[in-house]
């Protein structure tokens, strides 16, 4: 029996008649492929890197598991359509803190038509991807049994200025998670999401020195999704934080060049995650400098 997947934070949703991916019970995701050359360019992704045996395992270990495509029915009603058969990513997590980070300050490839560089630069022009090198494209945080998920507008964390990046991504891993932007986040939960020897901060790492030296593919649009269980953080038991890399309709070969677009956000995103497990507690105050311009300051004051 196929559903909606019930934790989808960003990208082509189904549902109202609309095409996007499928969930099982056995732990499959199904994303459909697009009918342009996007669905065509993800497929001969997976399908290469899959079998690439320059792949490390302790890199692999960070793209969804690939089990081939399938003809299956599109949840758009448009009959049989073929999809990629996917780990399901938040199998087995009860209600997951989910964020997905689309990394680069650039997110069309060389070969995008005219047209489509257009739609792309003025989105990432608009968004924080060129000033901090990645945007927030969807995010979901649990609260607690009572109040549920905050999932914010899409649109309203795409275009955030570098210290509310900041306040969000320490609101992801804070206890008081409230839909008050003013509220200081206690960042309860940074040191066993963020730190740690096998926390989020060192699986980033991981990745960074592997895209220091791999020139085999350039990564543009793709996504890094970070989640954790705070169901088991409150219960003192280790939150399980973890990254995975996702959508890859517009990665290209790299032939022998560094993927600067996608290490250079992916060193901007350290800096933050770092920069929070150094001060948690640092103040950040907003504060009207203009009257229709809010910007935000912080002190390193030690207030909660
Ligand atoms: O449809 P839109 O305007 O929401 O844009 C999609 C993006 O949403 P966002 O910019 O985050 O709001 C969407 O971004 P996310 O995956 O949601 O981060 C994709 O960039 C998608 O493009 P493609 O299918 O990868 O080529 C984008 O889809 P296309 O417009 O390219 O079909
Ligand atoms: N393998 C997966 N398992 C679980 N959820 C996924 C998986 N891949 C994507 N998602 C969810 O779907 C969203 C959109 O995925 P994405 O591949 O970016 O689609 P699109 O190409 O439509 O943008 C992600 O933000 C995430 O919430």
């Amino acid at each position: 029996m196929l559903k909606i997947p019930p934790h989808q934070v960003a990208g082509h949703k189904a549902g109202n008649g609309k095409l996007g991916p499928l969930v099982d019970e056995s732990g499959r995701f199904y994303k459909p492929l697009q009918g342009d050359e996007r669905g065509s360019n993800e497929l001969k992704f997976y399908t290469s890197f899959s079998s690439d045996t320059r792949i490390p395992e302790h890199i692999s270990k960070f793209f969804p598991t690939f089990y081939g495509t399938q003809l299956i029915e599109a949840s758009d009603g448009s009959g049989l359509k073929p999809h990629l058969i996917l780990q399901d990513l938040s199998v087995g997590r009860v209600n997951p803190s989910i964020v997905d980070i689309k990394i680069g300050s650039r997110t069309w490839a060389p070969e995008a038509s005219e047209e489509y560089i257009q739609k792309c630069l003025k989105k990432d022009r608009e968004t924080s991807s060129l000033p901090l090198g990645f945007r927030l494209s969807g995010i979901q945080i649990y609260g607690n049994k009572e109040s549920g998920y905050w999932k914010p507008e899409r649109t309203s964390v795409q275009n955030l200025p570098a210290e509310k990046v900041k306040l969000i991504l320490k609101k992801f891993v804070s206890s008081n998670t409230s839909t008050d932007m003013d509220l200081q986040p206690d960042c309860a939960f940074a040191a066993t999401v963020y730190g740690g020897s096998t926390g989020i901060l060192s699986q980033l790492l991981e990745l960074k020195a592997w895209f220091e030296d791999q020139t085999m593919y350039h990564f543009y649009s793709c996504s890094i999704l970070m989640m954790f269980e705070k169901g088991l953080a409150l219960e003192g038991q280790n939150p399980g934080g973890q990254i995975k890399l996702i959508d890859f309709a517009h990665v290209f070969e790299g032939r022998g060049v560094i993927d600067h677009n996608f290490l250079g956000g992916l060193c901007s995103l350290i800096k933050f995650i770092s920069e929070i497990l150094t001060a948690p507690n640092e103040y950040t105050t907003e504060v009207f400098s203009e009257p229709d311009q809010k910007s935000l300051i912080s002190s390193d004051n030690g207030v909660n």
